[in-house]
C-alpha cells in the first residue's frame, strides 16, 4: 500500500457541500464525475497526496443512498492506492479475507477499485485504488 489514495464521505447533494469543503477549507476542487458502476456522482478535493471524495447517490439503488438510509451522512469508506490490484486480491483472498469483489472494477479516473466487506475490518470498508497509469 502507497498511501491513503482518498477518505470517501458520504453527502446527500455535492451542490450542498461543495462550497464547505472548497470555501471553508479551502482545498481544491479536482473534478466532479458521475461514476455509472457505483452509482454515484463524486466531487475530488486534493489534500497533499491524497484526497477527499465526496460521494453523492445517483439513485435509491446506490451503495450511499443505502448507507445513508442507514447510518446518515459522513465518512464512507478509506481508499489505499496500490500499484498491482489483482496481486493484492489474490493475496487478500488466499489469506481468508472477505471481499465484496475478488476482481477490479471501474471507479473514479478510469482508475480500477474494488472494496474489502466492512466485517473484514469490524466495520471498516476499504477501497483498493489502482490509479490509471498516467494519473499514477
Ligand atoms: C467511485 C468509487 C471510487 O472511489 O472510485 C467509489 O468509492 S464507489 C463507493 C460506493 N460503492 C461501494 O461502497 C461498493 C461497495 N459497497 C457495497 O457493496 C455495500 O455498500 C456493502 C458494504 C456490502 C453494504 O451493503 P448493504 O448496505 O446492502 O448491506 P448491509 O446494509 O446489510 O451492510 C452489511 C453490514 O456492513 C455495514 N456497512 C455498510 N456500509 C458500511 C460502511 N460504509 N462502512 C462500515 N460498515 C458498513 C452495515 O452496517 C452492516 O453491518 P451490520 O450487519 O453490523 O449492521
Ligand atoms: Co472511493
Amino acid at each position: 500500500m502507497n498511501k491513503i489514495a482518498h477518505i470517501g464521505i458520504a453527502v446527500n447533494s455535492l451542490d450542498d457541500m461543495i462550497p464547505f469543503y472548497r470555501d471553508a477549507l479551502n482545498l481544491t476542487l479536482k473534478g466532479i464525475e458521475e461514476v455509472p458502476s457505483e452509482q454515484v456522482r463524486v466531487a475530488f478535493f486534493n489534500i497533499g497526496e491524497s484526497a477527499i471524495e465526496l460521494l453523492e447517490p445517483l439513485n435509491d439503488d446506490s451503495p450511499i443512498a443505502k448507507f445513508i438510509a442507514k447510518k446518515g451522512e459522513g465518512i464512507h469508506h478509506v481508499a489505499l492506492d496500490v500499484n498491482d490490484i489483482k496481486a493484492r486480491l489474490d493475496s487478500l483472498k488466499e489469506q481468508g479475507i472477505r471481499l465484496i469483489h475478488e476482481q477490479p472494477k471501474e471507479g473514479a479516473h478510469e482508475s480500477q477499485v474494488a472494496f474489502l466487506h466492512p466485517k473484514a475490518a469490524n466495520g471498516v470498508l476499504f477501497e483498493l485504488c489502482q490509479q490509471k497509469q498516467e494519473d499514477a
